[in-house]
């Protein structure tokens, strides 16, 4: 199937949620003030194949908090300087709890079960502290995978760290324990901004694309990730990338997915494509509602599915 193809399956989509937007449920984050003055009526969808195409309908071209999925590009800068060492103190299973819950880390020693939830992510930032300036380096890298500059939104990142309590509490716990090396402060000033991330649901689908392609820089070509850390990436994704909600997302979709609470989720479909969807208004499990539903129709509509 052509890009070509793509736009009228996107349109379709794009119809049909259209109308139930502020109508369907669900609500924008509200912990954190910032995303609680996002208007919950957007909808954008965006993909890209491997080899470049692209199809985008509704909201696609809005720039959004891009919030968790930024924990996608995180752990690929600290996996890309790290290697094996990266999975030192962080684990690779599904917490099948909250993202922002705190109840294991009690129990297994201040080690995160995965670097997809809030503690596992603020780990993967504390080795980014250690090895430079994580939040340009960040940006650097965004930059080049979708090949515009990339900013933080400082008033969404300040407004996290005026409310960011639990994290706190889950920095502080796992710096009791030994999880991490630096300065609370230091690591969860990269944290809070790398939440802080603007983006557009057309710049995710390109820079999420070395995911789609075996690691492989989604406009040069050049390795960006090898081979067998893509595919462990698009397995964490699958895995832990939705939270809670991780199997009824395998189980609905089918494909690797990872989400923020500023309503974006990016989806992989190995070999094909990457696609991000974004609709600001959220399900229990910090899951955007009608994003949700996106992939859903699409895979649909087109049978791309891993399983
Ligand atoms: N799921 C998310 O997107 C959570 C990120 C958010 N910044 C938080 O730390 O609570």
């Amino acid at each position: 199937m052509r890009a070509m193809d793509f736009q009228p399956i996107l349109d379709e989509i794009d119809d049909e949620l259209r109308p139930m937007l502020g109508t369907a449920g669900g609500t924008v984050a509200r912990y954190i003030p910032a995303l609680a003055r996002v208007s919950p009526l957007q909808f954008g969808i965006a993909l890209r194949t491997c080899s470049g195409e692209t199809a985008a309908a509704g909201d696609a071209a809005v720039p959004f908090s891009i919030q968790s999925v930024s924990k996608v590009f995180s752990l690929t800068l600290a996996i890309k300087a790290l290697g094996e060492a990266m999975w030192d103190r962080i684990g690779r299973e599904p917490s099948g709890t909250a993202f922002n819950s705190l109840v294991q880390l009690e129990s297994e020693r201040g080690i995160p079960r995965n670097p997809f939830i809030n503690a596992g992510a603020i780990a993967v930032a504390d080795r980014l502290v250690s090895l430079g300036d994580a939040k340009a380096e960040l940006l650097a890298m965004l930059g080049r995978l979708c090949g515009e500059p990339i900013h933080i939104d400082e008033e969404v990142a300040s407004s996290e760290a005026d409310t960011g309590f639990r994290n706190r509490a889950l920095a502080n716990f796992m710096k009791a324990f030994g999880t991490l090396d630096n300065d609370v402060d230091e690591v969860l000033d990269v944290y809070f901004h790398q939440c802080g991330i603007a983006m557009t649901c057309e710049q995710l689908a390109c820079a999420a694309g070395y995911l789609c392609r075996d690691g492989r820089h989604p406009l040069a070509g050049t390795p960006v990730l090898s081979k067998a850390q893509a595919r462990r990436v698009n397995a964490l994704m699958l895995t832990c990338g939705t939270y809670d909600a991780a199997g009824e997302f395998a189980f609905r979709i089918g494909l690797p997915c990872k989400s923020g609470v500023g309503g974006g989720i990016v989806a992989v479909v190995p070999d094909r494509l990457t696609l991000c969807v974004w609709s600001p208004a959220l399900d229990a499990t910090g899951n955007s509602l009608l994003g949700r539903r996106a992939l859903e129709l699409f895979v649909e509509k087109t049978g791309m599915s891993v399983f």
